[in-house]
């Protein structure tokens, strides 16, 4: 049996499944990006359309260069596509706003803010009452492991410590959406693996929807409920794929035959994408 076949004969599982006749807040509708550089027109996406249905972990893979950064600075504002739209419930994205949380691979912490303050930063900008913003940040603290380094400095972490201050700053700000840009790609496989598991737990009590750029095929299939799969550049929509694994997640799922059929799915899509690439 094929690993395509495999997937369509897995059984449904019980996930954050969208609601039938809602309308998912994050729609990337035929979405085309074009750089401008030294006279010459680089085009990174080209005609993109996702619907991310709300409360699902949804993922982003796809070659090197494909536009997958791209994509998600598009959704976060921080970029505006050449032409088509990205629209958050009925409203077109025109640039940043606190409904969308950040969480890049290097590190974003302001380095003369301790731990704490770092994760109160957005609740603060925003006027939140000193006990609420107190509440909230104990919250996340706790959920990240980080209550006992709540007065350290970003300098005094280590690089797994400070992405757990990235993920739970961006979770207090109680954002809509959680944007997160290959946020383990500089962790030693260690520290990885702990952070995957970090997210896994922190996520499966907060059902954010998440919109998530990895490399890493293992990582996608653990944390995501859905898998875009991109082309090489210019980036566009390869396959869509469902995880057919139930929640909650644990490591030794990599094992189920499950996990290993998707895995063969997305080497095969990827591979002829480097195939192509080349000829
Ligand atoms: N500011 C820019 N100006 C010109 N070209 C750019 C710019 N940013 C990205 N590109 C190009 O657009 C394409 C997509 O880049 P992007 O970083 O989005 O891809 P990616 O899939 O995230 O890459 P990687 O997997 O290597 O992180 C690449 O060819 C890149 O060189």
């Amino acid at each position: 049996m094929s690993a395509a076949e495999i997937l369509r004969a897995a059984a449904p599982v019980e996930t954050s499944a969208p609601v039938a006749g809602e309308t998912p807040r994050l729609r990337i509708q035929d979405v085309r990006l074009e750089y401008a550089t030294r006279g010459k027109t680089v085009v990174a996406i080209d005609n993109i359309s996702i619907d991310v249905p709300d409360n699902q972990f949804a993922v982003i893979v796809g070659p090197s260069g494909c536009g997958k950064s791209s994509l998600l600075y598009l959704v976060a504002g921080l970029a505006q596509p050449t032409s088509g739209e990205i629209l958050l419930g009925d409203e077109e994205v025109d640039g940043p706003g606190p409904d969308r949380g950040m969480v890049f691979q290097s590190y974003t912490l302001f380095p003369w803010l301790t731990v704490r303050e770092n994760v109160e930063f957005g609740l603060k900008r925003r006027k939140m009452p000193a006990a609420e913003r107190e509440a909230i940040v104990n919250r996340y603290l706790n959920e990240t492991g980080l209550a006992a380094f709540h007065d350290a400095y970003p300098k005094q972490l280590s690089g797994g410590m400070m992405q757990r201050v990235a993920i739970a700053r961006a979770l207090a700000n109680d954002p809509k959406i959680l944007l997160m840009d290959e946020p383990f790609g500089a962790l030693d496989s260690q520290t990885r693996n702990t952070m995957q598991k970090l997210l896994l737990r922190v996520w499966e009590e907060n059902r954010k929807t998440v919109l998530f750029v990895t490399h890493d095929i293992d990582e996608a299939i653990l944390l995501g409920d859905r898998i875009y799969v991109m082309t090489a550049r210019p980036g566009r929509l390869k396959e869509e794929i469902i995880v057919p694994i139930a929640r909650p997640r644990t490591m030794d799922m990599v094992m189920d035959p499950e996990f290993i059929a998707v895995k063969r799915r997305i080497l095969e899509l990827l591979k002829n994408e480097i195939k192509d690439d080349e000829h």
